[in-house]
């Protein structure tokens, strides 16, 4: 195998990835058809996965490790509601020093594991002001300020046998597994708090100030984050099926009567009080989802 990493820009080869992900599947008997990355606080959904095996991202050589808190940095495998699925407890932020195409590995290595669907859950400050914080997401659509602005995880040399060199992202997010999450919610009792909006990715990791709120809000954005988006690129790119569903963990400072300020303590804690909610959608989901 060449020196992993050598296209800088683009990332691993399709090669060294699918060696990446033979490599992982020798420590588990598994093999997954759905991958779920946990958002900031959300990894709990992790202990209700039966005949469970876990790998440490430092386990494996060409992993990233997870520096942030309320991330754990593990692979799970095993079955959630009798279905095969890989999580991802802990998943990798541009704001940490790692290049796009790094933070999206993972769902590559995903694929080349046999996945054909994808979850993305995270932690996200509410901009449209008609949200509460404690309500879900699902998110119907993004935006990718990184990528608008030069930092598409999809920039370097592109490998057909990944996706296609300009490929559609329009329809990222699956209409029928968006309309199976909102037929669920109604019938857990959720349709108060369940939402469905679009997502906007900042950088990071600064909050936002009190005009780039308004400026997300003018934008078209309901809710924000720093993750997800590049997940959800790379996963459509290589013809994943995507959901995707957001914490609202705060309210972005939409005046400037405020003296509130987000801090990661407050989105973890909201997440653990309201992960739960969180949880009963995605393992639902995946129960009645086809794989
Ligand atoms: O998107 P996840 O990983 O849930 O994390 C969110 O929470 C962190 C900020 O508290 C940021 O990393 C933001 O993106
Ligand atoms: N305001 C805000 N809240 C968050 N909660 C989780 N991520 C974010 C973010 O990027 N901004």
């Amino acid at each position: 195998m060449a020196a992993l990493g050598d296209m800088s820009s683009s990332g691993y080869s399709f090669d060294e990835i699918q060696s990446i992900a033979n490599n992982i599947l020798t420590f588990t008997k598994h093999r997954p058809k759905v991958g779920i990355i946990c958002g900031s606080g959300l990894g709990g959904l992790a202990d209700q996965v039966d005949d469970a095996e876990v790998i440490s991202y430092d386990q494996i050589p060409e992993f990233p490790v997870s520096t942030v808190a309320g991330h754990a940095g593990k692979l799970v495998f095993g079955y959630l509601q009798g279905k095969p699925v890989v999580l991802m407890r802990g998943r990798f932020h541009y704001y940490e020093g790692y290049p796009m195409w790094k933070v999206a590995m993972p769902v590559r290595v995903m694929k080349a594991m046999g996945v054909g669907t994808l979850v993305v859950t995270n932690a996200a400050g509410g901009v449209n002001p008609e949200f509460q914080t404690g309500d879900l997401m699902i998110i119907k659509d993004h935006i990718d300020l990184p990528g608008l602005t030069g930092e598409c995880v999809l920039i370097g040399r592109n490998d057909e046998r990944f996706g296609p060199r300009f490929p559609a992202t329009v329809g990222t997010y699956d209409e029928d597994l968006r309309n199976l999450a909102k037929t669920i919610s109604v019938e857990l009792g959720y349709n108060s708090i369940m939402r469905e909006g679009t997502y906007i990715m900042i950088g990071g990791p600064t909050f936002e100030t009190v005009a780039e709120s308004r400026l997300l809000r003018t934008f078209g954005a309901d809710a924000v984050g720093m993750s997800t988006v590049p997940e959800a690129v790379v996963a459509k790119h290589g013809g994943l099926r995507v959901f995707g569903i957001s914490l609202i963990t705060d309210m972005v400072a939409l005046d400037y009567n405020t003296t509130r300020a987000t801090t990661h303590e407050e989105v973890l804690a909201v997440g653990q009080k309201r992960a739960g909610d969180l949880q009963k959608i995605v393992s639902n989901l995946v129960a009645r989802m086809t794989v």
